[in-house]
């Protein structure tokens, strides 16, 4: 992707996975994580080449509080999106924070097999995986239609 000089001069450009990244921080920064005061940063791309970013918003009643994964989700939903090729998740300390078990399965709802799911801290990008190896034999849209 490149993007317009910021002032005259050298044009700057910036990779696709960077891009995700800052998505994703800026994301991050929106985090309401009161209670955990783990703020995590999600964002993906889409078929069309659009990215969509979203952030954990927690609450007071816990088992309500939804994950930066299934923020990003939403927000692609919304746009009429359908097709994620690859996500990116962010967050701060030692662990790969990858996406939970629910999320796994609602990346698939809208990811083939072959998506990417990348894995960064708050310095940069550390593991990328497929959906099939976060979800192996998974439960996707076409499994569970019966013809009529
Ligand atoms: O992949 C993950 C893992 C955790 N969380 C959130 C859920 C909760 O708000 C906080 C602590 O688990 O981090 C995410 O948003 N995405
Ligand atoms: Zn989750």
């Amino acid at each position: 992707m490149r993007w317009k000089p910021l002032s005259g001069g050298r044009e700057i450009t910036m990779n696709s996975l960077d891009q995700l990244f800052s998505a994703a921080m800026a994301a991050r920064a929106n985090a309401y994580a009161p209670y955990s005061g783990f703020a995590v940063g999600a964002s993906l791309r889409t078929r069309s080449g659009a990215v969509f970013s979203g952030a954990n918003v927690e609450n007071a009643s816990y088992p309500v509080g939804t994950c930066a994964e299934a923020s990003a989700i939403s927000a692609m939903a919304l746009a009429g999106e359908r097709l994620i090729f690859e996500i990116l998740i962010v967050a701060d300390g030692e662990a790969l924070v990858t996406p939970c078990g629910a999320c796994r399965q609602r990346i698939r709802e809208f990811a083939a097999a072959d998506a990417k799911i990348h894995v960064a801290g708050l310095d940069g990008l550390r593991a990328s995986f497929t959906l099939d190896q976060l979800l192996p034999y998974a439960f996707g849209p076409s499994v569970g239609k019966v013809s009529p």
